[in-house]
């Protein structure tokens, strides 16, 4: 059954920039992020507070918190892999955090250099501070359908992650198909085992699309009645430490879908263009969106 109401969580300030060989500036980000905040969009990840030295292109999301109004309606989250990352976040002012974990124990060393083992211990730390300064923690699970260093990887295993993320006190679990290698049997096969340890109320799906599954793969999910989806202005995005990985769904292309199947959003397709077009002229490349390209062209 699908959902009547999607909620989108706008990822492309986070997740798209952090793996753009042009770092933008603090202004350019919040130029952004202020287009997207007009759409209806009400969940846009805006940052992370992660080593400067791992993603430099993520080392100026103080400035870029400090600038956003807390008395909006939108939710401004950040990523926070450890105790330090939350205490920088607070200081900035955000009031939602994430924090992020893998199915895969090669890929949870390259990412966030520890094992899955270790980052749910670390996690502990960024609980019990989140909770004392009521601030919201959603959780990734990366490489839920493969891993760019051990190739296939089991559902159980994403299951396992994603339910100790949400006993920890995650209030939903982001799915993340980091290099985008799922296909619908495969989006299947994971959401069978999941949904059967987590409330469908409490997954959300987060597609890269690198070999062009993306937005089937949502449809696939959104039949089991997921309703929280995770894409990025113009198909920003990649990973840093997943070579190849290409860029997340383009939130033009999943809106286009969802207003297609009658299912609301609240988000304005022209006011999203704007920010789409902005981003790809700063970037000098035209949208990652096929539904961007046909409507700019019009
Ligand atoms: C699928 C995805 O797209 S996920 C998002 C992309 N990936 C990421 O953003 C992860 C980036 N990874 C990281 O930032 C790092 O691996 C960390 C911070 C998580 C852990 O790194 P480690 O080196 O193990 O941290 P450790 O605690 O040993 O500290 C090492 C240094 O990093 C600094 N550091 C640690 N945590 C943070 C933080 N949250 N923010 C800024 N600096 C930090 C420490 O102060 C220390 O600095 P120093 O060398 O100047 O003394
Ligand atoms: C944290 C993320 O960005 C999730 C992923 O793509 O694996």
């Amino acid at each position: 059954m699908f959902p009547k109401e999607v909620s989108i969580v706008e990822v492309g300030p986070r997740d798209g920039l952090q793996n753009e060989k042009q770092a933008l500036s603090a202004e350019q980000k919040i130029e952004l992020i202020q287009l997207l905040s007009k759409t209806g969009l009400n969940r846009i990840e805006a940052g992370s507070f992660v080593s400067p030295k791992w993603v430099p292109q993520m080392a100026n999301s103080d400035a870029v918190f400090k600038a956003l109004s807390p008395e909006d309606k939108i939710h401004y989250s950040a990523l926070t892999p450890n105790l330090k990352g939350l205490e920088a976040a607070i200081e900035a002012g955000a009031k939602e955090v994430a924090v992020f974990g893998a199915a895969s124990e090669s890929f949870s060393l390259k990412n966030i250099n520890c094992s899955i083992s270790e980052s749910l211990k670390r996690f502990e730390a960024v609980f019990d501070l989140a909770s004392e300064n009521k601030i919201k923690v959603r959780g990734y699970v990366s490489c839920v359908m493969g891993c760019p260093y051990e190739g296939k990887i089991s559902p159980s295993a994403v299951t396992q992650v994603s339910k100790e993320l949400i006993d920890m006190g995650c209030y939903e679990v982001s799915l993340g198909d980091t290099i985008g290698v799922g296909t619908p049997m495969s989006t299947k096969l994971l959401l069978d085992d999941v949904l059967n340890e987590v409330d469908v109320s409490k997954v959300a799906a987060h597609f890269h699309d690198t070999y062009g599954q993306a937005l089937v793969n949502l449809y696939t999910a959104l039949g089991y009645g997921i309703s929280s989806i995770d894409s990025a202005v113009a198909g920003l995005g990649g990973c840093p430490y997943a070579k190849g990985a290409s860029g997340n769904v383009a939130t033009e292309d999943v809106l286009y879908m969802l207003n297609g199947m009658g299912i609301s959003t609240g988000i304005d397709m022209a006011k999203l263009l704007k920010a789409s077009s902005y981003i790809s002229e700063l970037l000098g490349r035209s949208p990652v969106s096929k539904a961007a390209n046909a409507l700019l062209a019009k």
